[in-house]
């Protein structure tokens, strides 16, 4: 039995180890205690990988992981994670967004408290100091204070519910979601971010991105209230860093929780030094429900990827399978094939694939269109196409993509066309699907047919004159091959034949059959 190999890159609970150990078709190899050289060298036999924050899967990482498939990041951001890079080279990025929630939630909670109440100063003074002075010690509470939550998803939705436990006015503002997600649960929204700004207690829970980053900086702390405190469980640099440690310094911002760090492991960061700040290395997901669970979760699903069954929450798939319809996908199916044959029957350089369709396939036409690309770019590209990098390599390759709905109406339901453009001309080719699953190419190069698309098949463009059909029977039989089936359609042009065959016609029968007088051109295809 062959085996995928698994490597996992961080430490994750051992529940997702036993799975993957167990698991027969799993040869599964743990990396998390070994330095980051010796992984690049264990990574290369990798057909998925689980990793944590710890694990930057960047170029080196991928340049290294030769025959990585997909890359599962066990927790919810991946911003550590070269997306482009992974699509670039057909590998599917996942996550598992939802299992640490609860644990990131908790922690936010516990930061905020404990900046409210001093608490590690507090704890340390008489369990470090053995000192007994409650004067040093008078906190705030949480009671009646203003609290603005950036970024209403997953966990800050949750932290502006327990926040409301404590009766805390709470406000949040993340221009993504409706409004009424927030209002529903009795949470204030706004969309003015300088409302935020003006909140006693603010904390953090975007995405970090090219928007979000240094989404607080001197200019927007200046304008809060003194005192104000700032938790930070998210990621490093939502904060502006040098901001948030200046302004504590000056005492314009009274305390800080932070989680989280731009560069970590952060043993030296120099808000480290400073006295009002509640710091932990990265904590927000540990606990052990939360390790338990996502490591199953990421061991499951990296099994799952390995064979090629599923990738849940996968995260730069260009389509997203969930939203297809089930009639769509024989479509999507036939025009993976399509394109394929038609890249066949050119052999030459694709300077653009364009994609139509009528009837109510239309509204599917980007989907149709990544499949077109990847049959078309299998034919020089093998297995190292996938309909995750088929854009991507596409565009390297300078190739145009377009699609538009088709206005004329054949009579069939739904149709599909693909035209792909050659130096020498344009070629198209045409399918339907009846019966909900019975796949037809109805065209090839403006010949109407019906064919199945399926087979080993010689394709040839023919003038219209007695005698052809016997003398190509005549030629493939001297040569054992077969003949399963033979199509011919008849146009202005002359003709074109589609000759299913049982066996491969080698580059010599091709040739015999293109000798024959009233041969134009011939192709061998094979979906
Ligand atoms: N410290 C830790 O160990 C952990 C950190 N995290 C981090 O917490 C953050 C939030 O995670 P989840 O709530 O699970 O994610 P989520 O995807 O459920 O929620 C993110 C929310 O941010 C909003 N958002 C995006 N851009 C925004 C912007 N410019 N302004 C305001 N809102 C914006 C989105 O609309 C969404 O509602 C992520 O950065 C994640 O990586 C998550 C788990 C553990
Ligand atoms: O456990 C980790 O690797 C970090 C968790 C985290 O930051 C996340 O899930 O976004």
């Amino acid at each position: 039995m062959s085996k995928h190999t698994i490597v996992v890159c961080d430490h994750i609970h051992d529940a997702g180890l036993q799975i993957l150990q167990n698991t027969e078709d799993v040869n599964y190899v743990y990396a998390a205690d070994v330095d980051k050289t010796e992984l690049l060298n264990i990574i290369k036999d990798a057909q998925v990988a689980i990793t944590r924050s710890s694990t930057d899967v960047d170029e080196k990482f991928l340049n290294a992981a030769v025959n990585l498939k997909a890359v599962i990041r066990a927790g919810v951001g991946y911003d550590n994670v070269d997306m482009e890079g992974c699509s670039k080279r057909g590998i599917i990025a996942m996550n598992v967004p939802t299992a640490n929630t609860i644990a990131a939630v908790e922690l936010t909670m516990t930061h905020m408290l404990s900046c409210m109440r001093k608490f590690p100063y507090a704890h340390n003074q008489l369990k470090i100091d053995r000192v007994w002075k409650r004067e040093d010690w008078y906190g705030n509470e949480l009671y009646g204070k203003k609290l603005g939550v950036i970024g209403f998803g997953n966990i800050g939705h949750r932290v502006a519910l327990r926040a409301k436990s404590f009766e805390m006015d709470v406000l949040t503002y993340d221009p993504y979601i409706p409004s009424t997600k927030a209002t529903d649960l009795g949470i204030k929204y706004t969309t003015n971010f300088e409302d935020i700004l003006s909140c006693d207690i603010i904390t953090i829970h975007t995405p970090k991105n090219k928007e979000t980053i240094n989404m607080i900086g001197f200019e927007e702390i200046a304008r809060m209230k003194d005192g104000v405190v700032l938790i930070n469980c998210a990621r490093g640099g939502l904060y502006n860093e040098d901001a948030l440690y200046e302004n504590l310094k000056s005492g314009k911002v009274a305390m800080a929780g932070i989680d989280v760090f731009i560069k970590e492991p952060a043993i030296d960061h120099p808000l480290l030094d400073l006295p009002n700040v509640t710091v932990t290395a990265h904590l927000g997901a540990n606990t052990k429900e939360s390790q338990r669970e996502i490591s199953v979760q990421a061991a499951n699903n990296a099994i799952e990827s390995a064979r090629g069954i599923s990738y849940p929450n996968a995260l730069n798939l260009p389509i997203d399978e969930s939203k297809i319809p089930h009639f769509v996908k024989p479509y999507i199916e036939l025009t993976q094939k399509m394109a394929f044959l038609l890249a066949q029957l050119s052999k030459s350089e694709i300077r653009s694939i364009n994609i139509t369709a009528e009837g109510e396939i239309s509204e599917y036409l980007d989907s149709l269109q990544t499949f077109a690309t990847v049959g078309v770019l299998a034919v020089s590209c093998g297995d190292e196409v996938n309909y995750v990098n088929a854009n991507f390599i596409a565009k390297e390759k300078g190739i145009d993509l377009t699609n538009s709905e088709f206005s004329n109406h054949s009579g069939y339901q739904n149709k599909v066309s693909i035209n792909i453009t050659t130096p020498t001309g344009v070629k198209t080719i045409s399918g339907t699907v009846f019966n909900e699953d019975v796949q037809r190419i109805v065209e090839i190069n403006g010949f109407p047919l019906d064919i199945e698309p399926k087979g080993k098949m010689i394709i040839m463009r023919n003038h219209d004159v007695p005698g052809v059909i016997g003398e190509v029977g005549k030629i493939l039989g001297n040569n054992n091959i077969n003949i399963a089936d033979f199509r011919l359609s008849r146009g202005k042009d002359g003709a074109l034949a589609v000759i299913l065959i049982d066996e491969k016609a080698c580059s010599d029968v091709l040739k015999k059959l293109d000798s024959l007088e009233a041969a134009i051109a011939v192709a061998y295809a094979e979906i």
